[in-house]
């Protein structure tokens, strides 16, 4: 029988080795009732976490001494749920960083993710609820030794204008179809990511802030591109948010074409549109504050967007 250690394994290949890995369990999705009164309150996440440490062992000798089960990790978040409640989705994930990290010397930092759902009460009712939010709200905590990075978000908040926005302008070349126009809808799903350069935040105050910065910009100016009404939310967060450096979007232009009511003989002034669903403009962008060195290991992971 030879030997069977990590070294005698890498000594004895040589042509591989292990790299990047990181495991966990991923979409637990628990709901967090506080019913310490009559009038109770939810918080309704889906949970990802996996954790990131020395596991080499697993990979190359098939030993899972540093293995914390997956179904482990599972059950620490709903146990984490009762015992640390949540009070935000950011500062859930910190805390089940705080615990893997501490609890386990090999575990040496990892990646911990929610996307959460919006519930809201039913005529006021103490404790019957809607689905209310229309966008889904995401937060990822990256821990690596004693670095964190939080990015929180949001995605599928679908907003229109129905003026205020036009396309004039681009250049023109022989596959030029599209006719220039001052008077258009504008028409998105927001999807958007933002980085905070501290853990000490209110993250629930924050994200609402963020939210309503979004939206108002949205109505505040005249359009000329979805890429200029993109700009100025992104300039109008990092302005009015110290907290927030960095802040990325993706968002579909979903195009409102004008239908042609002229065969019929019927004036069609800007009232009837064609919603096309396909294809879509795709328009993206990173906002950063002007004195901020960014690092793209940062967003490692997170998927959609530039
Ligand atoms: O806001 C827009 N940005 C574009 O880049 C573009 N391209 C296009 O055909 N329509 C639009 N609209």
């Amino acid at each position: 029988m030879t030997s069977n250690t990590a070294e005698t394994k890498q000594a004895g290949s040589g042509t591989v080795r292990l790299a990047a890995n990181q495991y966990g369990k991923a979409e637990n999705h628990v709901v967090r009732v506080y019913r310490d009164s009559a009038r109770h309150s939810i918080r309704d996440l889906n949970v990802t976490s996996q954790l990131r440490g020395d596991f080499e062992l697993a990979h190359t000798e098939g030993d899972n001494e540093h293995v914390v089960a997956t179904d482990t990790q599972k059950n620490t978040v709903f146990a984490k749920a009762k015992e640390n409640g949540i009070e935000s989705p950011e500062q859930f994930l910190l805390g089940l960083a705080d615990h893997f990290t501490s609890n386990f010397d090999w575990v040496t930092g990892g990646r911990w993710a929610a996307e959460e759902y919006g519930w809201s009460r039913i005529n006021d009712h103490d404790h019957s609820f809607y689905k209310s939010a229309p966008e889904i709200r995401t937060a990822v905590v990256m821990r690596n030794g004693d670095r964190d990075i939080v990015i929180s978000g949001f995605y599928d908040l679908t907003v229109l204008k129905t003026t205020a926005s036009g396309f004039v302008g681009y250049p023109k070349d022989k596959y030029t179809t599209l006719p220039e126009t001052e008077d258009r809808i504008l028409a998105t799903d927001i999807a958007t990511r933002w980085r905070y350069n501290t853990t000490d935040i209110d993250y629930d105050a924050t994200y609402k802030r963020v939210k309503e910065i979004i939206l108002e910009t949205f109505t505040d100016h005249y359009s000329y591109a979805l890429q200029h009404t993109l700009y100025q939310m992104a300039e109008k967060v990092i302005a009015s948010v110290p907290e927030i450096d960095e802040i990325k979007f993706s968002c579909p232009n979903k195009h409102h074409f004008l239908y042609d009511l002229e065969r019929f003989d019927i004036d069609n002034p800007n009232e009837v549109f064609h919603a096309a669903d396909r294809p879509y403009g795709l328009i993206e962008a990173t906002v950063a504050r002007a004195d901020v060195e960014l690092d793209e290991r940062d967003w490692i992971g997170i998927a959609g967007f530039c």
